[in-house]
């Protein structure tokens, strides 16, 4: 049965970002929102068919204003759907344990040589059944929602074989399938090496190049292919040939780049062409201007810096420079436990320089842009998918200065209201 119609009117506020869909925004024009007051939206078959004033959608549609289901946005802001563009969502098990210990003085990379941190969270999911990781990963994804997301990127990688690779990938295939929220998928099997490797890394570099990349792309489970490029996980030299093997089979660069030390993570994303580098926080300069050079994007992650306790990546920096910027939460057991979107946004003015207009811009089509998905999410313009947040907050500059408190009132996905005050229907 078809849906009813649609009729968004009187948003106090509308961010539509127009004309961002062919690349992503950078430098200054990461700050033009297209904003809209009395704004209105015309969503029918999924897609959002027309983006005006109230008066302009009105004087359209006036024959079938009665058929529509009309969604009152006085006093609201309205924005796309957000994206997560960098997310470790199907895992099994939960480390609060770690956390007290890093309390307590001990690192993130000294917890994770001793055998716990990636290595904890991968004896979990294998251990779990496709059962248990899609029941634990469907709750998170339910959170999203409740936070106003409605498509988020999911990465393998805590499976380290091919069989358990497999089995993350297919719960990400089966949460896409039955859930509103969308998710890309990344294979991520250069995440760590795992312990039956440590003695003979570049044979688990072989495995991943001659085995699971291959078996991966020809069962079309995931788009991206991702590695840990950082000293003491995969080298440069390592992480180059995971990511020329993903590039031969079809599978699009991604990069974990510059989190902990300096490593020359930037000018390897730029060498080999990456959609994005995620997390930079130790980025070099030269690094910054190639990832400019290039148009590869940067996925910032400022709950992860925040989280660990380390100094945030230079977002402004990076804009100034001419990168276009993305955000994520980078929800994962390790580093970042949240879902938060919103919260990610506050943490982008708050640590990283940027704008209240660019961190939306951020989390919106320049994150679509980071998956691949800038023609069909991420911004407000007829012929997009209807996806779209209602927030209980007058204007974008509110959506940051109110911070700490989760605004979202309805979520609208594919043209289908699925959260409303606040609460999943
Ligand atoms: N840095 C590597 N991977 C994840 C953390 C994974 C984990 O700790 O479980 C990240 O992006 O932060
Ligand atoms: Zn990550």
């Amino acid at each position: 049965m078809k849906n009813r119609p649609i009729w968004i009117r009187h948003a106090s506020q509308m961010v539509t970002l127009a004309g961002s869909s062919a690349a992503p925004l950078a430098g200054k024009r990461m700050s033009e929102l297209g904003l809209l007051e009395n704004g209105s939206l015309w969503l029918e078959d999924g897609l959002i068919q027309m983006v005006g004033t109230t008066d302009e959608v009105a004087a359209v549609y006036q024959e079938r204003l009665g058929e529509a289901e009309v969604i009152d946005a006085a006093g609201k802001l309205v924005t796309p759907g957000l994206v997560d563009p960098h997310t470790h969502l199907v895992y099994a098990g939960s480390r609060e344990h770690e956390f007290a210990m890093r309390l307590n003085g001990a690192t993130y990379m000294e917890i994770m040589n001793s055998g716990g941190g990636i290595h904890a969270t991968t004896r979990a999911t294998r251990e779990a059944s496709h059962e248990t990781l899609f029941k634990e990963s469907l709750q998170r994804l339910d959170q999203f929602l409740l936070h106003g997301v409605t498509t988020v990127e999911a990465k393998s990688g805590y499976g380290l074989t091919l069989e358990a690779e497999l089995k993350q990938l297919e719960v990400a295939k089966a949460l896409h399938e039955h859930h509103p929220v969308d998710l890309i998928s990344t294979f991520m099997g250069a995440h760590a090496v795992p312990p039956e490797y440590r003695e003979c890394p570049d044979a688990f570099v072989d495995y991943c190049v001659d085995v699971m990349i291959p078996e991966v792309a020809k069962r079309r489970l995931a788009e991206f292919n991702d590695v840990f490029c950082e000293r003491g996980v995969f080298t440069p030299a390592q992480s180059r040939r995971i990511l020329q093997a993903g590039i031969k089979h079809g599978l699009l660069p991604k990069i974990h780049a510059d989190e902990i030390e300096p490593y020359e993570g930037a000018e390897l994303a730029a060498e080999v062409g990456a959609v994005s580098a995620d997390h930079l926080l130790r980025a070099s300069d030269t690094g910054i201007v190639k990832m400019a050079e290039a148009g590869v994007i940067a996925v910032l992650l400022p709950g992860t810096a925040f989280f660990l306790m380390a100094a945030s990546a230079d977002g402004r920096k990076m804009i100034d420079a001419g990168v276009p910027v993305a955000l994520s939460t980078d929800c994962n057991p390790g580093s970042s436990p949240t879902v938060a979107m919103p919260l990610i946004m506050n943490l982008g003015c708050l640590k990283m320089g940027m704008t209240p207009a660019e961190v939306l811009a951020a989390a919106t089509i320049n994150a679509a842009h980071a998956i691949k998905r800038g023609h069909e999410i991420g911004s407000l313009e007829a012929g997009k998918k209807a996806d779209i947040t209602l927030f209980n907050v007058p204007n974008y500059m509110a959506l940051q200065y109110r911070y700490g408190v989760n605004h979202v009132h309805t979520v609208i996905k594919a043209g289908v209201k699925v959260v409303e005050g606040g609460v999943r229907l």
